[in-house]
């Protein structure tokens, strides 16, 4: 159904970052105190050489150590609590997103498909695991490094100088490899995605590959993509490595920068043999942070890739506004000067379609391949938004009816047929939860499926396997049809419900549409054969996007056919010489 467009603002997962940092305060605060703990360690080591080795006292030694353990559990502690607080904070973010994100990943890949969705859902949890990585402990100890160095500065103002140039130097290093390896980052990025998509559409189609011994063109396909990407990465990892040593030299020519400045200071009795050792420590612990953070780097850019696209695709798909319930409709769809496209498309693919159907009112959809027929019932169903016209129920725009109460009434079966891993039941219930057996039993025998599925291993708890890969092509046609007929719908649309049905199963459709029409429903319909097209009250001849006829069956059908008379008996036509747009002359 048709999704509200909002302005591209804020998305739900702007949101939920706002929360989430506010969860890391206190994981922030908790970080100062931890880092504050670490100088603990330079203090006992200066405490250590001055005056326990001088005085020589066991006892004091004895102290001190004590007392710096007690305080190192006490950093342990703050440890352990920051861990658990950037824990919540992932669970946090990825349960306010997982919902919008599932939601748009599922509408984007009626619109656009792809195997975009397989990676949105992991890059929700990129993010939520870099939320609780080693990378975010990182850059939360980063943050106190200024804190650090002011530190450094008040133990000894020339061993800070020697911190601030050893920090300056590594976040130097890191910038310069931020900007070197940023663009090669997106590529390799967006080289890896098209690797994904390729393999996504391949492996649905494997019986296609294996069959036609397409097998070794699509692995010399697969494989340059692949080649590349893996390119890309050895090339980011190289920079890395580089990045990497450069670093450990900025830290160790800063740490021997520090002890010879601290022991300078003490040839000149400025500063004590264990203030030389604590001036070390103290700029190796200014350090180490920024250190690690640069050295995450990598991590960082994929998090925030991961972010940027997942904002993307909620930008693409923004949520829905509340809007006001409506009553059931009666099923009066109207198509006012539609014109419409698939989402993102520049041509219109339905130029400007102007028709009205009534409840209780039977059209069948006819016209050449590619006239536009699967479309103008997407469009119809808000699949596909109308760049301009109006597509409305019960003298409503789609966008004025809540999505999910509308599709209550609304029964529809693709034309490719798209079922889900789960049992009989549950597909034909719309995975309903509960699960409620009178309307499933009710929409089974509206479709005839009733005694079919009774003789399935499990009946209704059958489990139809992905895609219902249990089960034969009929039948997965005719459970779709069950799954359209459950409930209370108002409005049915079927995109070629019988292009995989026996002269039985085409029966009983026939049946279903006359019950469904009996009942009051407007039913939809696309189709090339014959028996179908005799249920049809009116018929809708769509070619070149456009509805070139609309109007009661045989008077639009005589339009392009002469009658005919067949064994049978039915009204049966055939194609023109001089106009034949209409494919329905195939016999069924
Ligand atoms: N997702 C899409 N993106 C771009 N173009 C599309 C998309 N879906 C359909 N089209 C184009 O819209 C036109 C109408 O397609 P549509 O599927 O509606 O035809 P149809 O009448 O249902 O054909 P058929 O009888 O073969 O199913 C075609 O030219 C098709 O290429």
């Amino acid at each position: 159904m048709n999704p509200q467009q909002q302005p591209k603002k804020k998305t739900e997962l702007d949101e939920a970052l706002v929360k989430c940092r506010e969860a890391f305060y206190p994981a922030l605060a908790v970080s100062l105190f931890a880092n504050l703990l670490l100088f603990i360690a330079p203090l006992y080591v200066m405490q250590i050489v001055d005056r326990v080795l001088a005085i020589k006292s066991v006892d004091t030694l004895m102290v001190l150590s004590g007392l710096t353990i007690v305080l190192a559990l006490l950093l342990a502690f703050f440890e352990f609590v920051r861990a658990r607080l950037l824990v919540r904070a992932g669970v946090k973010f990825d349960m306010l997103v997982d919902a919008p994100i599932f939601r748009a990943v599922t509408l984007m890949s009626t619109r656009a498909p792809g195997v975009a969705g397989a990676q949105a859902l992991r890059d929700l949890d990129r993010v939520r695991s870099f939320i609780t990585s080693s990378t975010a402990f990182a850059l939360l100890d980063a943050v106190w490094v200024p804190v650090f160095l002011a530190l450094a500065f008040a133990f000894n103002a020339w061993v800070g100088v020697v911190g601030l140039a050893g920090a300056i130097a590594v976040v130097a290093i890191a910038i310069t490899n931020d900007m070197r390896t940023k663009k090669t980052f997106g590529e390799a990025n967006r080289a890896a995605l098209r690797v994904d998509s390729f393999v996504g559409t391949s492996l649905r189609n494997t019986d296609a590959l294996e069959a036609m011994g397409m097998l070794p063109a699509m692995l010399h396909r697969w494989r340059a993509g692949h080649v590349q990407a893996v390119k890309l990465q050895a090339e980011i990892g190289d920079r890395s490595g580089t990045l990497n040593a450069a670093l450990r030299f900025a830290r160790y020519a800063t740490l021997v920068l520090a002890v010879a400045i601290g022991t300078y200071l003490s040839i000149r009795n400025e500063l004590s043999s264990g203030g030389v050792l604590a001036a070390a420590m103290v700029v190796g612990f200014a350090l180490g942070p920024i250190e690690a953070a640069v050295a995450q780097w990598p991590q960082l850019l994929a998090a925030r890739a991961a972010v940027e696209r997942l904002r993307a695709l909620l930008q693409a798909v923004p949520a829905e506004r509340p809007v006001m319930q409506l009553p059931r409709p009666h099923g009066v769809v109207t198509l006012s000067n539609v014109i419409a496209g698939p989402p993102g498309a520049r041509a219109a693919v339905i130029k400007g379609v102007n028709v009205q159907f009534q409840p209780g009112e039977v059209v069948g959809i006819i016209g050449p391949s590619g006239g536009g027929k699967t479309s103008v019932l997407r469009v119809a169903l808000g699949l596909w938004p109308a760049a301009s016209g109006s597509v409305r129920i019960d003298g409503a725009e789609l966008g004025q009816w809540d999505t999910e109460a509308l599709s209550k009434y609304v029964g529809y079966v693709p034309q490719e047929i798209e079922l889900f891993d789960g049992t009989v039941a549950e597909n034909i219930a719309r995975f309903a939860d509960p699960l409620e057996a009178e309307p499933i039993i009710l929409a089974a025998r509206r479709t005839g499926l009733h005694e079919a599925i009774l003789a399935l291993p499990d009946g209704y708890n059958t489990q139809i396997g992905i895609n219902g890969a249990a089960l034969s092509g009929g039948m997965r046609q005719r459970l779709a049809l069950a799954r359209a007929m459950y409930g209370d719908p108002v409005l049915v649309i079927l995109d070629e419900p019988n292009s995989s049905l026996d002269a039985e199963g085409e029966n009983v459709l026939v049946q279903v549409v006359a019950n469904a029409k009996a009942e009051g429903r407007t039913v939809i319909f696309t189709t090339h054969r014959l028996q179908l097209l005799a249920t049809a009250d009116k018929v809708l001849v769509m070619n070149n996007g456009m509805a070139e006829a609309f109007g009661p069956r045989d008077e639009v059908l005589a339009r392009y056919t002469r009658p005919t008379v067949v064994a049978n008996n039915q009204p049966v036509t055939q194609q023109t010489e001089d106009a034949p747009p209409a494919d329905a002359a195939e016999s069924g």
